[in-house]
């Protein structure tokens, strides 16, 4: 099911055309993951509309009709979901293939972990390298048991239990996958289980459980650590849902059209919920003309539609609180810091090194082959700005393949600024989040002189 076995793609992007008109991004991955796996334990249908079709969420597709779920699909975005009720999975017959997708693994590793059934879970080589020990070691501790390889990682064995055993966990990390990997294996779990979570992190399973009806209580100490209580034995109601538009995809069309000249563009239907909002603060701390238009609420969440102008943007010291609210938009952020006056300084940001790459040196390395001056730090980079100079590096420059979407999508991005464009060596992870990345550039920038594919 992985791109990663099928011959690279690769894609030359360069200057053009400023982007202009409106586009809509795709489905959100976080919600569509979510929406599959809360429909999957709901008893009768619900249906879905906006779900994104990439590889990841089509991976927790396929492992939910793998454990009894009837899941279909209509037309684009549009899926229904016969649900077999919480705690009424099936013991898989294979083991259930998380390709390059951590949310998948982590949230359906919760899901099983209190029902009586053994699973398998097997990923990517990106995937089989991503620690599992923060979500083994709280499913652990409700009474599932594990078999991993010494390094915590996949291919790895849960054992189910049910009945397991409520707890009140402090998350180590912050991690929305750890907090909702450990409210999923509470809603199985008889009493209530509580998560504290000193740091926020998107909250889209806590809103998401309680729309379905789910008794989740949430409370906030005055030091903003949050409290999550989740009633066990739940039953769940099949819902209606809309997926809103994904900010994490829209992130890359920011960018494109802050650092464009002359870009002038609309991106319909965003996601704007706070606790994923925060690259359209910092970047509008550097500057950045963002307005926020037509602001309206989607199945439960904040939208809006988001008219992006070419802007000077000036370097910035990133509030570490903002972190986990942009945690996957780093990499794009990267590139706008590379294009802005002065230095931007980022720090806390320890995660990056585990996500489908080490996104840190890998945003390092190939940021230095276009000629910015940067270092790496433990936690962060500083990076000098080019002053909206666009990169104009000594050689060619080729971005290798690391099996991490959105790093092939922030140098494509980069490429649009670069002088002698930029090759990305294989394009095809981004069928992960956003497969219709490139058509939408395409088209935002006025057609294929833009952006061309390149035989290798
Ligand atoms: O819960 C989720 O849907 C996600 C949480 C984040 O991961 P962490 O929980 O590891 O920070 C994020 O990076 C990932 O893309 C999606
Ligand atoms: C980190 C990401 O996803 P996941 O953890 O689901 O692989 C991401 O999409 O940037």
């Amino acid at each position: 099911m992985s791109h990663s076995s099928e011959a690279p793609s690769p894609w030359h992007f360069a200057p053009g055309k400023p982007l202009t008109g409106s586009l809509t991004v795709p489905g959100d991955k976080s919600i569509s993951h979510r929406s599959l796996i809360l429909s999957a334990l709901a008893v009768g249908e619900s249906r879905i509309s906006g779900l994104l079709e990439g590889e990841d969420v089509l991976a927790t597709a396929g492992a939910l009709r793998a454990m009894g779920a009837t899941i279909d699909r209509s037309a684009d975005g549009e899926w229904q979901v016969q649900g077999v009720g919480v705690g009424s999975l099936l013991q898989p017959e294979a083991a259930l293939d998380m390709g390059n997708s951590g949310t998948s693994a982590r949230l359906l590793m919760g899901l099983v972990a209190s029902h009586p059934i053994t699973v398998n879970f097997i990923g990517d080589a990106s995937l089989s390298r991503r620690p599992m020990a923060r979500v083994t070691e709280p499913l652990g501790r409700m009474g599932a048991e594990f078999t991993t390889s010494p390094s915590d990682t996949l291919p790895l064995m849960v054992q189910g239990i049910c009945p397991a055993i409520p707890i009140c966990y402090r998350l180590p990390v912050a991690s929305a996958q750890v907090k909702s990997a450990i409210m999923l294996a509470a809603l199985n779990t008889p009493g209530v289980t509580e998560i504290i979570e000193p740091v926020p992190t998107r909250d889209h399973s806590e809103t998401m459980l309680k729309g379905a009806g789910a008794n989740v209580r949430v409370e906030t100490d005055d030091d903003g650590t949050r409290h999550i209580f989740v009633t066990g034995e739940a039953n769940l109601q099949p819902q209606t849902i809309t997926v809103p538009g994904d900010p994490s995809s829209a992130a890359f069309f920011i960018v494109a059209a802050l650092i464009v000249p002359g870009s002038d563009l609309t991106i319909r239907n965003v996601g704007i919920n706070p606790t994923r909002a925060g690259l359209i603060t910092a970047l509008r701390d550097m500057g950045g003309d963002i307005t926020e238009l037509d602001r309206r609420s989607v199945g439960g969440e904040p939208v809006a539609d988001l008219h992006v102008r070419a802007s000077a943007l000036t370097g910035i010291d990133v509030d570490p609180a903002l972190v986990p609210s942009m945690i996957d938009e780093f990499p794009i952020f990267f590139i706008a810091s590379a294009m802005a006056k002065g230095t931007t300084r980022t720090s806390g940001l320890e995660e990056l090194r585990v996500k489908e790459s080490d996104r840190l040196a890998e945003m390092a390395r190939g940021l230095k082959a276009l000629g910015v001056a940067l270092e790496e730090q433990p936690d962060g980079l500083v990076i000098q700005g080019r002053d909206g100079e666009p990169f104009a590096p000594d050689d060619a420059v080729t971005i290798e393949q690391v099996l991490d979407h959105r790093i092939a999508m922030s140098f494509a991005i980069a490429g649009l600024v670069a002088k002698t464009g930029i090759t990305i060596a294989d394009i095809s992870p981004v069928a992960t989040s956003f497969p219709d990345f490139t058509k939408l550039l395409q088209r935002a920038t006025g057609g294929q002189e833009a952006i061309s594919g390149v035989r290798a």
